[in-house]
């Protein structure tokens, strides 16, 4: 995969707030006080550019799942802003919240969190059923085959495979067409010939559907069918690296163990580092800073 980012001389002009599904501005959150206080979020400032596949890596305890509950309205910030689309989420009440996650927002998670009563499909349109919204028959047929479902819709989660669960949660995700889907470590729960067909899905519906999803993962391999990686470290997006491969990923990441995180330079060949990487930038930094 070859670096697509444009050279910060050739950019035509920054991205505006409208080319993200989602973005966040200098948040911050802390938990806990005194000796337990820690220092989750730290001013983080990025974009989630729509119909792309963005994947968050960094250590252990780097904030990754605390900027995703942020993003997706499932956790407060202390300061700073999130919007999803054009909507702030900070100023919301919690019912206009819950609407927003219930219509704008998927959510695909390690469990798989399937209901055990209802068959495949019965799960799939849930969330639609709970929204009194009626399924669009031919999108919702374009996602079961995205996903390979159509011989097992009838089956109950206990009569499905763990990879099979998943794409089930993955084709729930996707059928409300949502603004954006959040996964947290998808693929944390399988085998890897599992992982990778998931995997496989969630970058084709990137691709042929358009969607938008960010995705939590600790994994180099799954972090390689992204378009783009954030990587973070201290609460903080170091850097970003578009077109990633695992090697490269997993080089990265070992700088962050060397104590490499912070003064992350730019690659040789510009395809990582806090350099001319447009995909993550904020609009209100013009392209080539990630964040911060
Ligand atoms: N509810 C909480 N109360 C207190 N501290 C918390 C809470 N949630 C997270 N933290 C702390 O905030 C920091 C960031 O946590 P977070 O779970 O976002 O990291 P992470 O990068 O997702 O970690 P991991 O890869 O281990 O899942 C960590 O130091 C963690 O201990």
């Amino acid at each position: 995969m070859t670096n697509t980012a444009p050279s910060t001389a050739g950019a035509p002009t920054a991205p505006g707030a409208g080319d993200f599904a989602a973005r966040t501005v200098k948040i911050a959150k802390v938990y806990g006080r005194g000796d337990a206080r820690v220092v989750a979020l730290d001013g983080v400032t990025v974009g989630i550019p729509r119909g792309r596949f963005t994947a968050i890596m960094g250590p252990s305890g780097s904030g990754k799942s605390t900027l995703m509950h942020c993003m997706a309205g499932l956790d407060s910030v202390d300061s700073g802003e999130v919007f999803i689309g054009d909507t702030e989420l900070t100023r919301l009440k919690d019912k206009q919240l819950t609407r927003l996650r219930r219509d704008k927002v998927g959510f695909i998670f390690q469990a798989f969190n399937l209901v055990p009563t209802l068959t495949a499909l019965e799960n799939i349109t849930l969330p639609m059923d709970i929204a009194g919204r009626r399924p669009e028959k031919e999108w919702l047929d374009a996602v079961v085959d995205t996903v390979g479902l159509r011989p097992r819709l009838k089956h109950r989660p206990t009569e499905l495979s763990g990879g099979q669960q998943q794409r089930v949660a993955c084709a729930r995700a996707l059928a409300a067409r949502p603004e954006i889907i959040f996964a947290d470590e998808p693929t944390g729960n399988l085998d890897s010939r599992s992982g990778a067909e998931v995997l496989g899905f969630l970058r084709d519906s990137v691709r042929r559907m358009g969607q938008t999803i960010v995705m939590v993962t600790h994994d180099p391999s799954a972090a390689a069918y992204a378009d783009q990686v954030l990587f973070l470290t201290d609460g903080q997006i170091v850097d970003t690296m578009v077109g990633p491969t695992a090697e490269r990923v997993l080089e990265r990441m070992k700088g962050f163990e060397t104590g490499g995180g912070r003064a992350s330079m730019p690659a040789a060949d510009g395809r990582s580092g806090v350099g001319p990487a447009t995909a993550g930038a904020h609009p209100e930094q013009g392209p080539g800073v990630a964040a911060r």
